[in-house]
């Protein structure tokens, strides 16, 4: 596989078609009905499970866990610490959603204590992650208040201090390991319109790291957010009145539809740094 080609994430997303991953998702109560659409209609097989007592055995049988702190309390909080733990034993990628990074302490405390149980992938838009680099300031809610190049030094440093791979969304999503950068200049404005459109996208990318040669976690991520913005994109050209509605039908339409001819034509992903 290339490092970083319209080739490669056509690759990606049909070892995800023909593989149909199981991707567990803990998730916020805003965003389970769009991820599991995004997930399906994708090529990938959704299952929300955040109960204390079956998050580890669930686990044991998905291929990627995503562990999203959309509508955190402590009994979730709970169940997400222990279903990280068992996908680190089991070798099984996971990927962490900091929504709201930064809006209060508890949810900040809650990202970081995550944070630290070594997720592959952390993918927030530009405040969140600002937040879990520790600037104050940024945040209005779940929605950023930055650009992803704002807080480009902040992915950077987050990917170096906790050896995972950080993705910040927005006009170009950025991903990082702390020396690579990957830009994906994919996607319209109007997905931030969309609530929950962020959230599917990262259990988008937990479906795309279950297929994933070794050592491919930032071309994984980064097809993941191309394929999804060029489905937002087609999705756009396509809606009847180019409102969010018609978008997020559109959105899921084309994750279904598209095909390589779409992915190889249309996906705007580089090498900003190597
Ligand atoms: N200005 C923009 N232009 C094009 N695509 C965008 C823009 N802002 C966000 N996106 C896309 O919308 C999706 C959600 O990103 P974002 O709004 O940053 O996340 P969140 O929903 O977590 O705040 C991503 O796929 C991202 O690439
Ligand atoms: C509105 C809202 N409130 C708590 S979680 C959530 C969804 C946020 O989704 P996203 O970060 O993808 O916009
Ligand atoms: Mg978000």
């Amino acid at each position: 596989m290339e490092p970083v080609s319209a080739k490669a994430v056509w690759q990606l997303w049909s070892a995800v078609r023909e593989r149909g991953p199981l991707v567990q998702c803990i998730t916020n109560y805003v965003a389970m009905d769009i991820s599991a659409n995004v997930l399906l209609a994708a090529g990938a097989s959704p299952a929300m499970a955040h109960a204390l007592d079956e998050v580890e055995d669930f686990v044991g049988i998905s291929s990627a866990l995503l562990v999203n702190m959309g509508t955190l309390s402590a009994d979730w909080v709970a169940a997400m610490k222990l279903a990280a733990g068992r996908a680190a034993a089991k070798g099984t990628p996971w990927v962490l959603d900091p929504v709201g990074c930064g809006a209060t302490p508890y949810r900040t405390a809650a990202c970081l204590a995550m944070l630290r149980l070594r997720p592959a992938v952390v993918r927030g838009n530009a405040s969140e992650i600002l937040a879990l680099a520790g600037a104050a300031g940024n945040v209005k809610g779940v929605d950023s208040t930055a650009s992803s190049h704002e807080a480009l030094d902040a992915a950077k440093a987050v990917a170096k201090a906790n050896g995972c791979v950080v993705a910040v969304s927005g006009a170009t999503d950025l991903i990082t390991d702390g020396e690579r950068v990957i830009g994906v200049s994919n996607g319209v404005e109007l997905l931030t319109l969309i609530t929950a459109a962020g959230c599917s996208v990262t259990a988008l990318i937990g479906a795309f790291l279950a297929v994933a040669p070794e050592g491919a976690v930032m071309e994984a991520t980064a097809a993941a957010l191309a394929v999804f913005g060029l489905a937002g994109e087609k999705g756009l050209a396509a809606a009847p009145r180019k409102g969010p509605g018609s978008l997020r039908v559109g959105l899921l339409d084309y994750l279904h539809l598209m095909g390589e001819g779409d992915v190889l034509s249309g996906v705007n992903v580089r090498e900003l740094e190597a």
